[in-house]
């Protein structure tokens, strides 16, 4: 509804006395920046002149202490609220242009006065330093503009519930001081203004949506009860918008206690990362730590094996059907994603508690220190309730011991005393230095032959153990990639395992065995045993675990394993987890064959599980989502938003060479209508490489998205379509969807999530069929 213009001179008023204030302030504040920067300064540049120094004697030193710890406090309480300052600039700079964006007025239970209150990005007090001119988006006050109408009333504060009457509730688009326009809603944030701004063409970058979050996405922003939050939302529905602005709420809200690096976001790829870089420093807040999975597991693995990457392993699904071994490596990735799996290895780490662990000896110069026998030994004579983990520790500890001793006995060694032979004057001389430190010897130089030689001799062996000792303490004596390779190796084990009761083994595992075997002997390490084998490694050498994370968010949840699950969890104990996914996009194999988000929920219990569902698509034009949703089972259930748009268009060509022409021209036109980001989605990297091939001589600026690719861009771009999750373009067109393209079942949500990338148009082209995904 829109108000009428007495009301809007009233309201442009207050815009104009509030911005008024805000440039005051704003004056105030450069000024107080300068002279503070001036101070720090001067501080630093004079601060041996303010100090007096003298270390004669005791008293005088202490006094020299005290007068440089005052000085250091005067300079860390200068900069402290320098910084201070420079944040309240930045809040005010964001507040100038546009103030706030919502307004509800409000009648508390047994009050009479009615109280406006204003939101925006941040807050902002009047004269008096008393009351709120603007309230910061994430105060318990206005999570009421983002959850009721007006009407009967109520939001949570630290000190309880508050209830109340709603009266108004209006928002306002203002740009440079300047209110553009202003309506009145009801319990939904205004169709106006969310047609507004899911009109506009899409940014290189995410944008903020606080003054038009919808209801059920505040659910997910200030939940604070689960430990686990599961988000199912359908494509665009507005998940990782969600994720993204309840970073900036828990930050809000446990400023002081949470910071950013105690939050870490698992995005689906490094272009990802990019895409949502932008929006937490929009809202005045710093960037959480981003990471993908896989990045994660390169640091973990180190340098033991060549660690496949989740693209490699989807363009060989995609594209190797009906190669040899096709089913074995499907099954593969199949099996060891479930838990099932993480069954058998914890079978397998328990039997090894017992026998059968390998160990490497310590070797020096080509010579046994310690023998791998030996090390066995100790370990399985420890006691047995005691964790692997720590047995593992106490081992490492005997063999530190056992290392102080051997090295005594290695300073007989000929190679030591001719290394004595080649010492250079300096470390000579440093030597002397430190048995002279060390009272060991008192006078001007070695004059002692004997102790000249022991000295020097432990120093030499001392050096060399060094690394040796390093490696122990880093249980590197424990053969990791032997031990697992042998579960797969061992045909006795396998028959221990059929005749475990309860474990499952799938009726190909001798087949999996053998292409497991093959590729650890090659020293690479297959996607879907990369978990199992770092969660085996952690079993035996004890969980590293990081307790430092307190919030891990987990974008497009339904590409993660339920194995994955289980490990991370393991990894970050103490952390709440909030994921998001939808599982019409699960794209990879091992997805597409789980139970859906089941095993999930079943990873913190019911108890601390929360689950909310989006049903509503703000991404696409109804028309889009229309022509999307039927591609689905239950895409009934997805909602539009009302926004208008062309009909997605199907295009069928003759052959090949026409389909380029013929998306060539269309990208002419989508360029001409003035679309700024415009994708033509392939299925796998091959394709989209020969299709850039194909279009790139008439259009120049075309961009080839690869798996390497860090950097989001706006313009024209071909893309593979795993790529392309999380991401959205203004026009999609999708290269080719022919039937001999997307046929297979297992193909059908991987088309959907290329599909649901377009944001207002879509544009589709096949050769001889059209894939049965597209309803006639
Ligand atoms: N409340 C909102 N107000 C304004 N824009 C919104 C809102 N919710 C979502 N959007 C917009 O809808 C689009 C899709 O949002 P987002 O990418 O967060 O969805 P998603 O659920 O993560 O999508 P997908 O699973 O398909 O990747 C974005 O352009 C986002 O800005």
């Amino acid at each position: 509804m829109t108000v009428p213009n007495e009301r809007l001179d009233q309201e442009q008023r207050r815009v104009d006395g509030v911005t008024g204030l805000i440039r005051e302030r704003l004056d105030g504040l450069r000024d107080q920046l300068g002279s503070l920067r001036e101070d720090i300064v001067d501080i630093r540049r004079n601060f041996w002149d303010d100090v007096t120094v003298n270390f004669e004697d005791a008293a005088e030193s202490a006094e020299t202490h005290a007068s440089m710890k005052q000085q250091a406090e005067v300079l860390s309480e200068r900069e402290r609220s320098h910084r201070h300052a420079e944040e309240q600039l930045r809040t005010l700079l964001k507040l100038e242009h546009s103030p706030y964006f919502g307004r509800i007025d409000m009648t508390e239970d047994g009050q009479t006065k009615t109280e406006s209150i204003y939101l925006g990005v941040g807050s902002l007090l009047d004269e008096n330093g008393y009351d709120y001119l603007v309230y910061d988006w994430r105060a318990p006050v206005s999570s009421l503009y983002y959850d009721f109408g007006p009407g009967p009333v109520q939001y949570e504060t630290p000190s309880g519930v508050v209830s109340g009457e709603m009266t108004l509730k209006r928002q306002y688009i203002i740009r440079g001081g300047r209110i553009v326009s202003m309506f009145d809603t009801g319990v939904t944030i205004g169709d106006e203004l969310l047609q507004e701004v899911l009109g506009k063409q899409s940014d290189a970058q995410m944008r903020s949506i606080v003054a038009t979050i919808q209801r059920e996405q505040n659910r997910i922003i200030r939940n604070e009860r689960a430990r686990l939050l599961i988000v199912q939302g359908a494509a665009g529905s507005g998940k990782t918008s969600a994720a993204l602005q309840r970073v900036a709420y828990l930050l809000y809200r446990y400023r002081g206690i949470l910071t950013a690096e105690q939050i870490v976001l698992f995005s689906p790829n490094p272009m990802f990362n990019s895409y949502v870089a932008t929006v937490l420093p929009e809202l005045g807040e710093q960037n959480m730590q981003q990471t993908t999975y896989q990045q994660y597991l390169e640091h973990r693995l180190g340098r033991t094996f060549s660690l496949e990457d989740p693209y490699t392993q989807m363009e060989y699904t995609l594209s190797a059907a009906g190669e040899d071994g096709y089913g074995t490596r499907i099954s593969s990735i199949t099996y060891k994603s479930g838990l099932p799996f993480l069954n058998v290895i914890d079978r397998y780490a328990a039997m090894l508690g017992h026998s059968g662990l390998l160990f490497k000896p310590v070797k020096f110069k080509g010579r046994t220190l310690i023998a791998a026998s030996a090390i066995s030994e100790y370990f399985y004579m420890l006691d047995r309730s005691v964790s692997i983990g720590n047995r593992m520790r106490l081992t490492a500890e005997w063999m530190l011991k056992r290392l102080t001793s051997l090295s005594k006995e290695e300073r007989e060694q000929q190679w030591v005393q001719d290394q004595i032979e080649l010492l250079d004057p300096e470390t000579y001389a440093h030597a002397f230095e430190e048995l002279k430190r060390k009272n060991r010897f008192s006078g001007e130089s070695f004059d002692d032959f004997d102790a000249e030689k022991d000295f020097l001799a432990a120093m030499v062996v001392q050096e060399q153990f060094k690394k040796l000792r390093k490696r122990v303490k880093r249980l590197t004596f424990l053969n990791v990639p032997s031990i697992y390779k042998r579960l797969f190796g061992d045909r006795s084990l396998l028959s221990e395992y059929e005749a475990g009761s309860e474990l499952r083994l799938p009726d190909d595992w001798r087949e999996i065995c053998a292409l497991t075997v093959e590729k650890l002997e090659r020293g690479e390490i297959l996607y879907e045993d990369a978990t199992p084998y770092l969660y085996l490694k952690e079993k035996l050498e004890g969980f590293q675990t990081n307790t430092s994370v307190k919030h891990l968010f987990i974008d497009e949840a339904q590409d993660y394993s339920p194995f994955q699950y289980h490990y991370l969890k393991r990894i970050f104990p103490n952390c709440k987890m909030t994921v998001l996914g939808d599982l019409n996009q699960s794209i990879f194999a091992h997805a597409v064959a789980g139970d859906g988000f089941e095993p999930l929920s079943a990873l913190y219990g019911e108890e601390e599980t929360e689950k909310i569902v989006l049903t509503k698509s703000y991404r696409s034009t109804r028309p889009i989502v229309a022509f999307t949703s039927r591609m689905i089972e239950g895409g009934d259930r997805i909602e539009p938003f009302n926004r208008d748009g062309a009909e997605p268009t199907i295009t069928a060509v003759e052959n090949d060479e026409r389909r380029m022409l013929a998306i060539g021209g269309r990208i002419e036109s989508l360029q001409q209508a003035g679309y700024a980001s415009i994708a033509v989605i392939c299925k796998t990297a091959e394709e989209s490489a020969r299709t850039f091939e194909a279009l790139q001589p008439k259009a120049p600026h075309l961009r080839l998205i690869e798996k390497e690719t860090v950097t989001f861009e706006k313009g024209l771009a071909v893309i593979p379509s795993y790529l392309a999750k999380g991401v959205e373009f203004d026009a999609v067109v999708i290269a080719d969807a022919s039937r001999h393209a997307y046929g297979k079942e297992s193909e059908r949500k991987l088309f959907y999530t290329a599909c649901t990338r377009a944001m207002h148009e879509l544009h589709l082209f096949y050769t001889d069929r059209l894939t049965h995904f597209v309803e006639a």
